[in-house]
């Protein structure tokens, strides 16, 4: 174990050098609305003080507010909290901390159809200079890979790892630019003894290289607690204790209670903290420690460490940061917003491409679809008595390019906010180049879905065969079907999967309405009606896509011989009967292209208010949370 920990710290050596940062907090509080109740204070005035080169636990039982003590230290809550946080001594400027921080969370959320050097390769893409060559960041990964006994699953696609090893993948990813600051919330939860200690192990290794590892635990062994520099005991949202853990038993033993032989001195503090031995005791540790501001009992600090000391083993300079241009910055983004596109587009068209039983799926799915629709109309486009079925199907055309891009939109896309807001809390790219990327794999894969469909459907119903009446019917579809994504990615950039899921189709079925309503009737749609319609791209779908087939000097269509009556026969009846005679083709692709860009945009900002809010979007939020509480509908 000794041999095997030496050579890691040597592995480690490569890492570059970083100012230590000391973390020092006083008087945190975290209060949420209780409804009619008032608010409950999840954090009562804590203080304490994790300083680098310290392996830190944050202990206590289940509810004590170990979690929410780690979101507002690494930024990630900071609506209801109160406090001062200090960062070397400075209150803490929460933009430059979250430079220099990263946060692992409990749910090894990874991005799925890329194998583990694959995923490791975008974020050294991402996080590490440019002008490093690909053999230098293959050997950073590979490197890291291996201290975190990850080589044997290189090549093993993320969604195949096994629990453990989604641990340490998400540690390592976050590794790649030796961030000095990294909090983990149960890093070994669901692992087994062994690759607990193991991940313990590790932590316990970057703090040694000078970093300030905070992460919280439940009930961890007395082998892995004794690894910790640093514990901090929270019950009830207030400190406990904070110090080595060797000090646990002599402070216990001052307020007048010994722990017994053999007993993990962890468990029992976290039996004292959980009010076991009475509450009497909660007082006194809490009076003790002074809520956190009393530090006697820490360990002291590494000189070397808080120095910054170059002759450091453990702090020596990494090859690759060395290589690298004077405007080196290993806290910022690296690379411009089109550097950081190319590697997310990158990523996109791989996971796309690797999930091809997905892709054929929905490739076949949108070709039988076409033969479905195909023949439900079959042959009717030439038809003129049959010209009212073949309005239904474009009215069928345009309903599937509603549901067919927004489903799936509204199933998955929640799930990949909960991933962006983590890459991008711990600054692997800006929004734009992600927003960008994946409307450059979306959109593309759309048009093809589209063409497939429309070029079987639009056959064998018997529509004109002519290239200007096709490329007019395709455009409407194709454009139908990119505003159709856009709406859903509008709603679930702002919900969660459940309410998506409601939301999406309830808000469909006026735009359906709409999309339909009055028509043959044009002058006796009430006004409010009237202007609603202009709000539908549906409408705008469905106009466009009878102009196509129908407007432009469309010749008298045949009818069978049995029809003595077939008034529809004339295409310029037609259009004037279904009130449409207003109707100019290219002005609805402008205003197509309009909703488009609308919806496209408005997507973008309510995701951006997600990860960042403004004011208005973090007032809107407290009063959301506080409605919802005063009706007792939070989750
Ligand atoms: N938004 C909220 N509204 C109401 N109560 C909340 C909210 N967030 C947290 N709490 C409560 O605050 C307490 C502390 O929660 P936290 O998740 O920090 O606990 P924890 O110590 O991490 O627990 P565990 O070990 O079980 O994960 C819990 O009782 C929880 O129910």
């Amino acid at each position: 174990m000794e041999t095997e920990m030496l050579q890691k710290k040597q592995t480690l050596s490569h890492l570059p050098q970083r100012a230590p940062v000391n973390i020092e907090f006083q008087d945190l509080t975290y209060t949420v609305p209780q409804g009619r109740k008032g608010s409950k204070m999840i954090l009562r005035s804590v203080s304490g003080n994790f300083r680098s080169g310290q392996l830190t636990a944050i202990l206590g039982p289940s509810g004590a507010g170990k979690s929410t003590l780690l979101n507002i230290l690494a930024g990630y809550k900071t609506i209801g909290a109160a406090g001062l946080v200090l960062v070397n001594g400075q209150p803490r400027e929460i933009k430059q901390f979250r430079k220099i921080s990263r946060y692992i969370m409990q749910d090894n959320l990874l991005q799925p159809m890329l194998t583990v050097q694959e995923l490791m390769m975008v974020a050294a893409d991402l996080k590490l200079n440019r002008e490093l060559s690909k053999d230098d960041k293959l050997k950073a990964v590979s490197e890291i890979l291996e201290i975190l006994r990850l080589t044997p699953a290189e090549h093993t696609i993320t969604n195949r790892l096994s629990g453990g090893e989604k641990k340490r993948l998400s540690v390592a990813l976050e590794l790649i630019n030796n961030p000095p600051v990294i909090f983990l919330d149960e890093p070994t939860t669901g692992l087994d003894d062994l690759a607990s200690s193991q991940c313990i192990s590790l932590l316990k290794l970057l703090a040694e290289g000078g970093r300030t590892v905070i992460c919280s635990i439940h009930s961890p062994s007395a082998r892995l607690f004794s690894q910790f520099d640093n514990a901090y005991i929270v019950a009830g949202g207030q400190c406990m204790f904070q110090g080595y853990g060797q000090e646990i038993i002599p402070f216990l033993s001052g307020i007048g209670l010994t722990c017994p032989k053999h007993y993990n001195p962890a468990d029992f503090i976290i039996e004292v903290a959980s009010g076991e031995y009475g509450n009497e005791y909660l007082d006194k540790m809490s009076l003790v420690m002074d809520n956190g501001r009393n530090t006697s009992f820490c360990k002291p600090i590494d000189e070397e460490i808080q120095l910054g000391n170059e002759s450091s083993d453990q702090l020596g300079a990494i090859t690759y940061a060395r290589t690298s241009s004077d405007n080196f910055s290993p806290y910022n983004y690296d690379c411009s917003i089109w550097y950081q596109f190319k590697i997310l587009l990158r990523r996109f068209w791989i996971q796309t491409f690797r999930d091809s039983n997905h892709l054929i799926f929905k490739m076949v799915l949108y070709a039988v679809l076409g033969v479905i629709l195909g023949s439900f109309y079959l042959n009717m486009g030439q038809d003129g008595s049959k010209a009212v079925f073949n309005f239904g199907f474009c009215y069928t055309c345009v309903i599937a390019f509603l549901y067919l891009p927004l489903m799936p939109v509204l199933l998955h896309f929640p799930v990949e906010v909960q991933m962006i807001k983590r890459e991008h809390f711990n600054q692997w790219y800006g929004l734009t180049a992600y927003y960008l990327a994946m409307s450059f794999t979306t959109l593309p894969l759309h048009t093809v879905f589209t063409i497939c469909y429309i070029s079987i459907a639009y056959f064998m119903t018997d529509q004109p065969l002519e290239i200007q009446r096709m490329s007019m019917f395709l455009l409407i579809c194709i454009l139908t079907t990119f505003i159709s994504e856009s709406f859903g990615l509008m709603i679930a950039s702002v919900l969660n999967m459940v309410n998506s899921m409601f939301l999406g189709p309830c808000l469909s079925v006026p735009l359906m309405l709409l999309a339909v309503y009055g028509i043959g009737q044009a002058n006796d749609i009430p006004i409010l009606i009237r202007i609603a319609m202009y709000f539908s791209y549906l409408r705008y779908g469905m106009e466009g896509l009878i102009v196509a087939i129908y407007g432009n000097g469309r010749a008298i269509l045949s009818c069978p011989e049995e029809e003595v009556i077939c008034p529809l026969r004339d295409p310029k009846f037609l259009i004037s009967f279904m009130g449409m005679d207003n109707v100019i083709f290219w002005v609805n692709v402008i205003a197509l292209i309009v909703c488009f860009f609308v919806f496209r945009l408005a997507s973008f900002y309510f995701l951006r208010q997600r990860l960042q809010p403004n004011k208005t979007f973090t007032a809107l939020n407290v009063i959301g949370r506080i409605v919802k509480s005063h009706f007792g509908i939070t989750r």
